[in-house]
């Protein structure tokens, strides 16, 4: 059987010895093919597994293997085949985009650099951009550049953190629509940290809620809507977080 896309076993994140843990003996089997959300509050700990998933983060304690790669044995061998996209890192500000491209298929080692960055900057509308310095373009032009920077090594695992934080509803949901028609022609596997409930409901096909570091409920959006009896995710979301249980939430 084909090992799963992200296994995570008992992972957990202690930043100081006397800190709560930020990511506390989190387990689940994300298989190939799958687009799953990580949801939760502020300093639920996305942030944080997302940075171990990617090997930024050193777990405290737990596994975790990535398309088969255990990452404390065989990271870069996983690195190699995935890659991510997150608000919080941003692209070196001075050279133009293409430069910034060039940069990374380098270090991904992607063979015909020139021909991969005009057909991804064809895809993602950023011809016009490449000669561009990355620092000088609009939050919606700045993620279309991260995300052909992720796409660089054409990924089999993506990992996105609030990919459309930031944009207006329009770019949002081209960006959105990019992603499925992407996911389609790839069979790419995805883990997607939003705090955006309709992106979750449409893109992703299981939840992992998250409070405190743990996963405190989890399953496909429609499961979860049918659990807690509600309509749209968000009211799941604000159910979770407020610690309320199915029996208690109003009708
Ligand atoms: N570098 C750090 N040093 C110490 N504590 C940290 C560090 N980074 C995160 N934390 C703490 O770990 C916990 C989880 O944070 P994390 O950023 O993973 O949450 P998050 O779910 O991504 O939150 P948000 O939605 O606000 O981005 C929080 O309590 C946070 O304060």
């Amino acid at each position: 059987m084909q090992s799963p896309a992200i296994l995570a076993e008992a992972l957990t994140k202690r930043y100081a010895a006397d800190a709560p843990p930020a990511v506390d003996g989190l387990s689940f089997s994300m298989p190939r093919g799958a687009t799953w959300g990580l949801l939760g509050g502020n300093g639920a700990g996305k942030t944080t597994t997302i940075g171990m998933l990617l090997g930024l983060l050193v777990p405290t304690s737990g596994r975790i293997a990535c398309l088969g790669h255990d990452m404390a044995r065989d990271r870069f061998a996983a690195l190699a085949r995935m890659n991510f996209s997150s608000p919080y890192i941003a692209l070196p500000s001075r050279i133009s985009v293409a430069e910034n491209l060039r940069v990374y298929a380098h270090l991904y080692g992607v063979p015909g650099t020139e021909r991969r960055i005009r057909d991804l900057a064809s895809q993602l509308q950023l011809t016009d951009l490449l000669d561009r310095p990355a620092g000088n373009l609009s939050a919606g032009q700045k993620t279309r550049v991260a995300l052909a920077k992720a796409l660089i090594n054409t990924p089999e695992l993506l990992l996105l953190d609030e990919p459309t934080a930031s944009l207006d509803p329009d770019t949002g949901d081209w960006v959105r629509s990019w992603l499925e028609r992407y996911r389609a022609e790839t069979g790419c596997s995805i883990l997607l940290a939003s705090h955006n409930m309709a992106e979750v409901e449409r893109l992703c096909g299981h939840v992992l809620m998250l409070k405190q570091g743990k996963v405190v409920d989890q399953g496909s959006p429609a499961s979860l809507l049918a659990k807690y009896g509600r309509d749209d995710l968000e009211e799941v979301f604000l159910d979770i977080a407020r610690g309320r249980q199915r029996e208690e939430v109003p009708a």
